[in-house]
């Protein structure tokens, strides 16, 4: 069962809210089932007051809380002034903090609604809570429900919407309710489409005599990627999920080859976009890279595929200094077919604004994979519409949808079975499960599957491989953690040596930028000695002592950075990579390389907020590919919070060729066991459309 949690799992971008304790006196009202607590040596305040000082709430927040329950007290001398929807807006507001796009108030733990952890108790720096909870015995959820649907603060039109028994502030209401509508509208429009010639151009793109399913593991092993270009061939909205070389870029090309043959007396339109610059840039290279393979495309096709990629924002045009974009719902882009790569990162916001700004007639392709890490803000997309895909089970199709799919891949041969229910976006999704990168001989992929799958088994008999000779690919540090962390430390220092000996030769800005993305150190936490802050700290002074830089200024040459803030008018964006370098005139610039190729300089003192990046969070990595990639994980202590096992796999899914992990074995597993939802009502939504 997956965790729903406020405030303690994400690390990014809110640190942990709670802090560490100190010595308490007084005992504590604690409720039955916490009768555990040291409560006759606590020290209490009100619980308002606590979650205010723990950080655990935000005194706007509270507020904004009081604003709308219109109870302008005193925060710290009268509590009970406060009702429940008081409490259940400071729930949301700590929900909405977590990116959770709403709060769900079947998840909440009436006796502990906060989730006030008895171990942030028992060495308090500050006073504990006199009561876990602001609400009586007795309450639970339909009192909530009750009290929330009489609340002059919610409804229609209202500040806070309940939907599903969900609270939401109604401005995600409303981006959750305009995306399901859209997407139901596109998953269900009539397409006008020549299922015959369709049928022969699967059959090109994918002969049937090309590919044998593999009997001991049939699921898995069958045709995916032509079924998921029947998919997007025949809906007016799509997902293709899949792991790391799965075959989603590959798969996508032949689709859009496919579907200019379809429409070749009036091509099509096709624009894509990633969410970041550097995801952009990477797809452009896979494209390309395709492309070139793919030697059926036939030559008056090739170049009606685009052969670049950019990013969201620049796509629907941003006005500067608002969150508003030059495209919208009255002024659409200019396009037939959008494709979004990495759509594990577009947060709810975005993707709504984007679906809007799309002509009725668009077509809408989502690629991503479902298991990395969500969004940096709110909302969970990608992962909420793959709901119960899982690896080697057959996905849920309708039987109109399985005959047809049965019909134009498999010569009408039953490889595809009907499901019992019927939901009209399962025959939207397409889940590639083969990876073609890594096979059964690279440890990455087995090390990746043991990951998302926890699978402890798996895990040990990549061990043992490794252990024996094999796996090549894939290095196991266990022991590091326990041994001074210096040691590392050169060693990742040494794999810098290339790009900035290169920088000393005067190479070409590509080529160092090049040298550099051969390597990146991730890390999963900020703070302490396995963290990204000391991490950088430590490699800048053991390359200073080599004497490959002099880091005495704040920016020195061969400095590494990446962009921490959008800066629209410059035009860097939050994830972008610089490298400090002189230009031809011998003055010191940030060097950027973007999607294009094109090399863009400028001055230290112009760029916005940035950090040194020899050692990077996994947070920022994703949407970035490393041949080589090293992750460090923290000791268990620091550890309990904020790694998961979708941050562990996304992690690992960074790595090309060579993957290093340096983590206590005890942290990978409870990684593995610990899988993270973000609470979010698009699903139910969508059914609701359905129905
Ligand atoms: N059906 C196939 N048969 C053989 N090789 C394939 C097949 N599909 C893809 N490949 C190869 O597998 C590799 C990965 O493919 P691709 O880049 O399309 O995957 P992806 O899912 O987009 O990867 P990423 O993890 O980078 O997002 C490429 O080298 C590609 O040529």
């Amino acid at each position: 069962m997956s965790q729903l949690t406020f405030g303690f799992d994400d690390l990014e971008p809110n640190e942990p809210m709670n802090k560490q304790p100190e010595q308490p006196e007084q005992p504590a009202q604690y409720a039955e089932s916490d009768s555990v607590l040291p409560a006759t040596e606590l020290k209490t305040q009100p619980l308002l007051s606590y979650l205010l000082e723990a950080k655990r709430i935000r005194l706007v927040d509270v507020k904004l809380a009081e604003l709308l329950t219109g109870t302008e007290t005193l925060v710290e001398n009268n509590e009970a002034a406060h009702s429940e929807v008081f409490y259940l807006i400071l729930l949301l507001a700590a929900a909405q903090q977590s990116q959770h796009s709403c709060l769900e108030l079947v998840n909440i733990n009436w006796q502990n609604p906060f989730e006030i952890k008895r171990q942030s108790l028992a060495d308090a720096s500050i006073a504990a809570p006199d009561v876990l909870t602001p609400f009586a015995t007795e309450f639970g959820l339909s009192d909530a429900v009750n009290k929330l649907m009489n609340a002059e603060c919610v409804g229609d039109d209202k500040p806070l919407l309940l939907f599903a028994n969900k609270l939401y502030f109604a401005r995600l209401a409303e981006y959750e309710t305009t995306l399901a509508s859209r997407l139901h509208h596109l998953a269900t429009k009539e397409l006008t489409l020549d299922e015959a010639e369709l049928t022969s151009l699967l059959e090109v793109y994918f002969p049937s005599s090309d590919h044998t399913t593999n009997l001991s593991d049939p699921i898995k092993t069958l045709n995916w990627q032509k079924v998921a270009c029947a998919i997007a061939a025949t809906k007016g909205f799509s997902v293709i999920t899949g792991g790391p070389g799965t075959g989603k870029t590959t798969t996508v090309t032949k689709l859009l080859a496919i579907l200019q043959s379809l429409y070749a007396s009036a091509p099509l339109t096709i624009k894509l976009v990633t969410p970041t610059g550097k995801a952009a840039a990477r797809l452009t290279e896979s494209i390309l890279g395709a492309k070139q393979k793919l030697n059926m495309i036939p030559d008056n096709i090739a170049p009606l595929i685009p052969d670049s990629a950019q990013t969201i924002h620049r796509l629907l045009g941003v006005i500067p200094h608002t969150n508003k974009f030059r495209h919208n719902k009255r002024n659409p882009l200019h396009l037939d077919v959008l494709i979004i790569d990495e759509a594990s990162m577009v947060d709810l916001s975005l993707m709504a604004k984007l679906i809007e700004a799309l002509p009725s007639h668009a077509r809408l392709i989502l690629l991503g994979d479902k298991d990395q890490l969500a969004s940096v803000d709110t909302g969970s997309i990608l992962s909420d519409l793959c709901q119960g895909l899982e690896l080697g089970k057959m996905p849920d199709y309708s039987s109109e949808r399985a005959a047809q799919l049965n019909r134009v891949c498999f010569n009408n041969q039953s490889e595809i079975p009907a499901a019992s229910s019927h939901f009209v976006l399962n025959d939207c999704i397409a889940f590639l499960q083969q990876s073609y990168r890594f096979d059964g001989s690279s440890g990455i992929g087995q090390l990746a599957q043991a990951v998302n799958t926890n699978n402890s088994g798996l895990l040990g008999y990549v061990e043992q491989t490794i252990n024996q000779g094999g796996f090549k690919d894939l290095k196991l540090n266990y022991s590091v953690i326990s041994k001074p962390i210096e040691q590392f430390v050169q060693q990742a220092a040494l794999q810098y040596h290339d790009y900035l000996q290169l920088i000393q030769q005067g190479a070409s800005v590509a080529s160092v930028h090049k040298a550099f993305a051969h390597y990146q150190l991730l890390a999963a936490v900020r703070e302490g000695d396995y963290g990204v802050n000391s991490l950088n700290q430590r490699i800048e002074k053991a390359l200073a002592q080599q004497g490959l830089i002099s880091p005495y200024q704040r920016h020195y040459v061969g400095m590494p950075i990446m962009i921490s803030q959008n800066d629209y008018q410059l035009k860097l964006f939050n994830g972008d990579i610089g490298i400090l370098m002189h230009d031809e005139q011998g003055q010191l610039k940030a060097m950027f390389v973007d999607e294009q190729e094109n090399i863009r300089a400028f001055s230290p003192a112009r760029l916005p907020a940035h950090d040194k990046v020899y050692a990077m969070t996994i947070h920022k990595s994703q949407g970035s590919e490393f041949a080589y990639t090293a992750m460090i994980l923290p000791p268990i202590k620091q550890a309990n919070q904020g790694i998961n096992r979708q941050l562990v796999y996304t992690g690992i899914t960074r790595a090309k060729t060579t993957f290093e992990l340096v983590a206590d074995k005890n942290v990978l597993l409870m990684a593995m066991n610990k899988s993270v939802t973000r609470a979010s009502g698009l699903y139910d939504r969508l059914k609701h459309e359905a129905s």
